[in-house]
């Protein structure tokens, strides 16, 4: 080096800064290039276990186009785009680019601009590429201090139940549960094609596309193949995180998908649409397998969609199907969490001296319990450090995270910040959660724990229930929520929802109780009511259990040391509530003992003993599986007053 600056040093020379040894590129454009290794192709020739044909790379990747460009067919044009792999953004020639002639199924004879465009296909980016998809184009998309990729859903928060449309047809009528309580309010087939053409022609008239091909189910044997079509990024990267991740040789032999999500969120349904009845539409059609998105982004919609979608396939074979939380203990022991939103699935599922098999889907088979999802969906409305260690450490590179506010110039998240909602979320891979067991698999259940967030303040902390009671609980599916942060407040809002998660299930909730009767009691399950809510009293006098105190409890659960204590039964629910529990003071565990206003007490316990009679007046009628006993037990196990 030296030698060489010294022999071309003759004084009248311009000055060289050729300090380090030099690069292989001519001009900038070239020193760019040099920085991207190209990727290998993903699977090598002919490798494939599964016994799919050898292709050439190149037939591959066509064939992936000729699939992309099918799925985005429009169905009265009969065509499909021109699909092109990349990012429209860069270069011909920089990003691997594979151009498709039009998707043929019918000669095209009438060309219309749609027909002469390209949609750029962003096939299962990696989350780098897809933060810097989301910051470039994607208003209210930053990175936070830790790395996780902060965005906004927009104007919907949370899920839209009411705008969930479910096509009945001549299947459906037979096999899913309508009519009152239900979740699945039905639409046509010809209004859903509508809404189709619809989505397809909005994300066809975009630049590009976001494709994701993934899986649903860690159970090898009953793993679903889904493809997500999208507009943004941020839904890209959400569903990344969610569903489960193919490696590269599994993404080469993908094939057709058996389900696909058409997400055209920014665009809103045309209300003048039958069935229609606000901007927002999510629509389900069991029979073309398909689920179109219109008039809402906020990214939970895919997640609880393709859970629906599970609760309807699964138990038609015979495997139920859990909206409920699930971990391992080092011995094995497998526990269930079953709750509604907000009860502390999530929260309690992650458990440091636990493996995580995961937070919220899961199906439970003849062989054991698997997880649905590969990632986790975290409430972090006032997260801390301290009390959710685990949860606030994957919030880091890759993680996305919902509506949350942050520091313009340090970019750290304020947790307490409710200004754009109080369903502030994080969704992360679930490997970035330290002792998550992958796969997520796990035995047979040994405890299955119904939380219920309580605000009336009246549910024990912790009761042991019999199998009948356990079933009650199932179906009844309590929580209280507090109707928000709107002064005036005096009444927690009871909701019960079947199964704990009315919201989600397709058949009527007696099948899935059936099940998880049938199975609990063959595996010799315990099931227990946990209160995460209130204690002291309702909502506004009393206060929130403290996190650790549930978690001593769910120890206690866990360990098998509350099944051995003396129990005795509580009025009104015929609760049967321990004397003691180690690590919580044992006057919180009666409720009463709380309430400094003794008749205020069984006033509200009445009152909500009530509510849940009168809640269960729907399912009087109905028989529970095919033991009448059951059902018997089952009726008599609610409150009496
Ligand atoms: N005693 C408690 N038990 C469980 N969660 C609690 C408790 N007290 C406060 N919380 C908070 O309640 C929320 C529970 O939410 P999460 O676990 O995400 O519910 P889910 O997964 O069932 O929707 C978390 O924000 C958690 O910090
Ligand atoms: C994402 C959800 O799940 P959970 O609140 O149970 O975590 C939801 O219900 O929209
Ligand atoms: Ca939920
Ligand atoms: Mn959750």
């Amino acid at each position: 080096m030296a030698d060489k600056k010294m022999a071309n040093g003759s004084g009248n020379e311009v000055c060289h800064d050729d300090s380090s040894s030099p690069i292989k590129a001519q001009t900038i454009d070239e020193l760019h290039c040099l920085q991207k290794k190209r990727s290998s192709p993903s699977t090598p020739i002919d490798s494939s276990p599964g016994g799919v044909s050898a292709l050439s790379e190149e037939d591959r990747q066509r064939q992936q186009l000729q699939s992309i460009s099918a799925s985005l067919a429009s169905l009265t044009r009969e065509t499909g785009p021109n699909v092109v792999k990349g990012d429209p953004a860069r270069k011909t020639g920089s990003s691997k680019v594979a151009h498709m002639a039009q998707h043929q199924l019918v000669p095209t004879i009438n060309i219309s601009d749609s027909s002469m465009k390209f949609t750029h296909v962003l096939y299962n980016l990696s989350p780098a590429e897809l933060y810097e998809q989301a910051i470039r184009h994607e208003k209210g998309s930053f990175m936070t201090s830790t790395g996780a990729l902060a965005t906004l859903s927009g104007a919907k928060t949370g899920r839209s139940p009411r705008d969930k449309r479910v096509v009945k047809d001549e299947n459906t009528t037979k096999e899913l549960w309508w009519g009152k309580g239900s979740p699945n309010i039905e639409m046509d087939e010809h209004t859903f094609m509508i809404n189709r053409e619809r989505a397809v022609d909005y994300l066809n008239s975009l630049d590009k596309v976001f494709v994701n091909d993934q899986f649903l189910n860690w159970d090898p044997e009953n793993r679903i193949k889904v493809r997500i079509v999208s507009a943004r990024a941020y839904h890209s990267l959400f569903m990344h995180n969610m569903c489960i991740r193919p490696t590269d040789a599994e993404l080469a032999n993908f094939g057709r998908p058996d389900f696909t999500i058409y997400n055209a969120g920014q665009f809103p349904c045309n209300r003048f649409t039958h069935y229609m009845t606000s901007s927002t539409s999510i629509d389900m059609n069991l029979a073309r397998k398909e689920m179109v998105i219109l008039g809402t982004q906020y990214a939970g919609e895919m997640k609880k969609g393709l859970f629906s979608l599970m609760h309807y396939l699964m138990p038609k074979r015979e495997i139920l199907s859990l909206h409920s939380g699930c971990n391992m203990g080092k011995n094995g022991d497998v526990a269930l969490f079953f709750g509604l939103s907000g009860t502390g699935k999530t929260t309690l599922s992650t458990d440091h001296n636990r493996y995580l098999i995961g937070d919220d889907e899961h199906c439970w088979t003849n062989t054991g319990v698997s997880n649905i999802e590969g990632g986790c969906y975290a409430k972090c409305i006032d997260l801390s450090r301290e009390k959710e260690p685990d949860i606030w450490n994957a919030i880091k590179f890759g993680t996305v995270l919902e509506n949350v506010v942050f520091e313009e110039h340090t970019r750290e998240v304020d947790y307490s910040d409710n200004s754009v909602t109080e369903n502030t979320r994080a969704a992360y891979p679930i490997e970035y959660i330290p002792n998550a067991k992958i796969p997520c698999v796990g035995p047979h259940p040994k405890n299955v724990i119904l939380l219920a967030c309580d605000a009336f303040g009246v549910l024990p902390p912790v009761s042991k229930l019999n199998l009948a009671q356990t079933m009650y609980h199932f179906i009844s599916g309590y929580t209280a929520l507090v109707a928000g942060t709107e002064d005036g407040i005096k009444e927690p809002q009871a909701t019960f929802s079947a199964c704990f998660g009315a919201a989600f299930i397709m058949m009527h909730p007696t099948k899935y109780a059936a099940m998880l009767a049938d199975k609990m009691r063959k595996h010799g399950a315990t099931g227990w009511l946990v209160n995460t809510g209130w204690s002291g009293g309702r909502y506004g006098s009393g206060s929130r259990i403290k996190l650790s105190y549930t978690r001593k409890i769910i120890d206690a659960i866990h360990s098998g040391e509350l099944l051995k204590a003396q129990f005795r039964k509580t009025e009104v629910f015929g609760l049967e509530i321990p004397a003691a529990i180690e690590g919580v003071p044992s006057e919180i565990l009666d409720p009463m003992n709380t309430w400094s206003d003794k008749g205020a007490y069984k006033e509200t316990l009445q009152k909500l003993a009530t509510l849940f009679k009168n809640n269960f007046e729907t399912f009087t009628n109905y028989k529970i599986g095919t033991d009448n006993t059951l059902t018997e037990e089952i009726l008599a196990a609610g409150p009496k007053f």
